[in-house]
């Protein structure tokens, strides 16, 4: 045997059938079997969504992308999850998988504005998917309004930004809405952003709305809050800008909140708008 022979035979522990002695080929030998078992799943996996998307069962619909059920993937999984992976790598290895499953159903291209929203958006939407970052969350929305991404990413609002940061002051909802939060696993603290895109959201059977108020009389923060608390909309969140002489309020809901929700109807103001909603959050504080 020639020394290139040697180099491309295979060492007599891993010789196929045996059971190789050594503990680091044995625990190879046991990585390559469950690697193979794993990428068996992976392409069924893939396979059902090809039929899914050949199907038409999503036609008719502008993004094929389905927040809610994905956030009940996630949440299913880490509910069962054990064993010595931390619970965000498995987020991760998942969010992957969506990604390119979503890719697979059309052309998917995610338009970000911020530093924070582009990290996190490369992190939810996966390695492969188009970014196209803008210079504006306003550019962002017109890119998705405009068909040339199906998502925008942009800032969580900030109670005191300047007029142009206020994104959702413009939101063009229902036409766009807001349709999930990032991360989905949040240690808590950290940086989050908002996904927007075409139409209402899938709900995920735990979610947020958020909900834009307008009051020309100037209501202060109490009192709205105490007007939302009684029309059973107890505010988790309420940030408020005073534009002129025009209040304008965005709250954080529980539940799912739409247009015809009769709530919005005694609410003391001019204007109430729904804007979507989003999936709790996982807490991934021990991942
Ligand atoms: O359930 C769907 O509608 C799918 O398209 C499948 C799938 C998945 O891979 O599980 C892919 C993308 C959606 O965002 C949600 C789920």
């Amino acid at each position: 045997m020639t020394s290139s022979d040697s180099d491309l035979a295979p060492a007599p522990d891993t010789a196929p059938g045996s059971v190789p002695s050594d503990p680091l080929a044995q625990a190879r030998a046991e990585i390559d079997a469950l690697d193979d078992a794993l990428h068996d799943l992976v392409m069924r996996r893939a396979a059902v969504v090809a039929r899914l998307a050949a199907s038409r069962a999503k036609a008719g619909s502008p993004s094929p992308l389905r927040p809610g059920r994905e956030a009940m993937i996630l949440r299913r999984l880490l509910a069962r999850h054990a064993g010595p992976l931390p619970p965000v790598a498995l987020v991760r290895l998942w969010r992957e998988l969506l990604a390119s499953s979503s890719a697979q159903q059309g052309g998917f291209t995610v338009a970000v504005h911020g530093r924070g929203p582009e990290r996190l958006a490369r992190e939810h939407f996966g390695s492969l998917t188009p970014l196209e970052i803008l210079p504006s969350a306003a550019r962002a929305l017109a890119a998705v309004a405009g068909g040339e991404a199906q998502v925008a990413v942009l800032p969580l609002p900030e109670e005191g930004e300047a007029p142009e940061a206020a994104w959702w002051l413009g939101l063009d909802s229902p036409r766009l809405q807001v349709i999930a939060r990032l991360p989905f696993l949040a240690a808590g603290g950290e940086e989050g952003a908002l996904a927007v895109a075409p139409g209402a959201p899938d709900p995920s059977g735990a979610d947020r709305s958020l909900l834009r108020l307008e009051a020309v009389g100037e209501p202060g923060r109490a009192p709205l809050a105490a007007a939302l608390a009684a029309a059973g909309l107890a505010p988790r969140m309420l940030q408020l800008r005073r534009d002129g002489g025009v209040l304008r309020a965005l709250a954080e809901v529980d539940g799912v909140l739409t247009a015809d929700d009769p709530r919005l109807a005694g609410l003391p103001v001019d204007r109430a708008l729904p804007l979507g909603f989003y999936a709790v959050p996982e807490r991934g504080d021990q991942g």
